[in-house]
């Protein structure tokens, strides 16, 4: 018989807050039937008005609130939970360090393997630390506007302080947006598939202060690109970098496959453990630097390197983690997809005078296979994956070549628990407890360090 459900749209319902989901919404009940909630805390008592109703769960929207949570903090701005940018915004930051500990432990705990997570590390100032930005740019009443989607949707909330970026990234984002206004440089229209700017990528170096600008474009070409670009370097004093990258699919993913130089060089640098790193507009970078330093100091020290072992670093994006460790290390082999970080990553090996480590593009979990085959014998294996986690391959592969110590730096703790699993099956055990990170202030995302030892 089919079931009955008990909310309906539209309708107002006075109901209590029980739990926070993994993505920081709170949950409520009617009849058993839950009802996600933004911007709401357990032990808080909302009225909700129903605004979707699906089979097994509902979304609302928090009118009036009857109780409020002590963990309550005041929101800034509606824009920033409308987007998602900082939906975590109302929750205290010590909360906010305890919601991401809970996460990771309550995820280990659902799977029944025994661990112990400890307080997540966070930071001093919890705002203000992104390094790079990638901002939309549409019409909005008739205006060029830059700013952030709200979720689930591609309506643009126009924003101009970002609150988790650094300001000076904001800044560059205005001068950027003000400088297409004046030259009338039409705004890319989804519907329609048209006009010329998609999105502004803005990246700055936290030491460095150097700043790069990518106009992402649908046409080949930026009318006025000349004047655009002269002015913006009379600015943005701190630009060193001005690139163009020409996406003209009807795509989701931001960046196409073209990029040129507009002005000065196809890179920006920064600094991370006194290393220094050359950064393309493609790669991946950490960004959060003053968090990303504790991270990689973490998994070095976990590593627990004395200069005679090989390592192999997977996912290693520009090489930061491998070139770090190589210094503690009798050599480092690196591997990631994207063919612009592993440029990137021996450029830095050359730059940093690292000579023992060796870089190669391929996907980690073929690549796992032919070190394997060629009969590589690593001590320890760092891997740090997108949110997707391991692939079952790479693990297999892994598991063969027989490490001493897997360091897992993980930033979506449910395929963490997936994948340390699929280890332990293979003769893996965790050891010592799981270290949170907080890499993501005021944003319900986690990221941790794990050690899994041979048994
Ligand atoms: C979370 S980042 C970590 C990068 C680096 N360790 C760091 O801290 O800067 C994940 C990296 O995995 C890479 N990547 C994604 N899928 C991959 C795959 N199948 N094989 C190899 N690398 C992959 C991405 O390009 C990205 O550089």
């Amino acid at each position: 018989m089919k079931k009955q459900v008990p909310v309906f749209k539209n309708n107002d319902y006075n109901v209590k807050i029980q739990d926070l989901t993994y993505q920081g919404m709170g949950v409520a009940k009617v009849d058993d039937f839950p009802i996600f909630i933004e911007n709401t805390l357990p032990g808080e008592e909302v009225k909700v008005r129903v605004t979707k109703v699906q089979k097994n769960f509902a979304f609302g929207r928090a009118l009036e609130w009857t109780e409020t949570s002590p963990d309550r903090v005041p929101e800034l701005d509606k824009a920033y939970t409308q987007t998602g940018i900082a939906s975590l915004q109302h929750l205290a930051y010590p909360k906010q360090l305890e919601f991401k500990q809970h996460q990771v432990a309550e995820d280990f705990s659902k799977a029944k393997i025994d661990v112990d997570v400890l307080p997540t590390i966070g930071m001093e100032d919890p705002t203000h630390y992104r390094n790079k930005a990638q901002v939309p740019v549409r019409s909005v009443k008739g205006k060029t506007e830059t700013g952030f989607y709200r979720q689930h949707s591609h309506d643009l909330v126009p924003i101009e302080d970002f609150y988790i970026q650094d300001p000076k990234i904001d800044e560059a984002i205005i001068v950027a947006r003000d400088l297409l206004r004046k030259y009338m440089i039409t705004p890319y229209d989804e519907l329609q598939d048209k006009g010329v700017m998609r999105n502004i990528m803005v990246r700055r170096g936290y030491y460095s202060h150097q700043l790069m600008i990518v106009f992402v474009t649908r046409t080949k070409k930026i009318p006025m690109v000349d004047e655009i670009v002269k002015e913006l370097g009379e600015q943005l004093p701190e630009l060193v970098s001005i690139m163009q990258n020409v996406n003209q699919k009807k795509t989701n993913v931001i960046m196409g496959k073209s990029t040129k130089l507009l002005w000065g060089k196809g890179y920006i640098e920064d600094q991370l453990l006194g290393l220094t790193f050359a950064i393309s507009p493609r790669s991946f970078y950490q960004v959060n630097p003053q968090q990303t330093e504790k991270l990689y100091s973490l998994a070095i020290e976990k590593a627990g390197l004395t200069g005679q072992e090989t390592v192999i670093d997977a996912y290693c994006g520009i090489g930061t983690i491998s070139l770090a460790l190589a210094q503690h290390a009798q050599q480092v082999y690196g591997v990631d997809i994207v063919f612009d970080a592993i440029e990137d990553a021996k450029i830095n090996a050359q730059k940093n005078h690292i000579t023992n480590a060796n870089f190669v593009t391929a996907k980690a979990e073929d690549q796992m296979q032919t070190w394997e085959e060629a009969g590589l014998k690593p001590d320890v294996i760092v891997v740090d994956p997108p949110r997707k986690g391991l692939d079952e391959s790479l693990i297999e592969a892994a598991s063969h070549m027989a490490p001493k110590k897997i360091v897992y730096v993980s930033c979506n703790p449910s395929t963490l628990v997936r994948d340390v699993q699929r280890f332990m099956d293979r003769g893996y055990h965790i050891s010592g407890p799981v270290q949170p990170v907080d890499q993501f202030p005021q944003t319900p995302h986690v990221e941790s360090v794990t050690v899994l030892e041979k048994d």
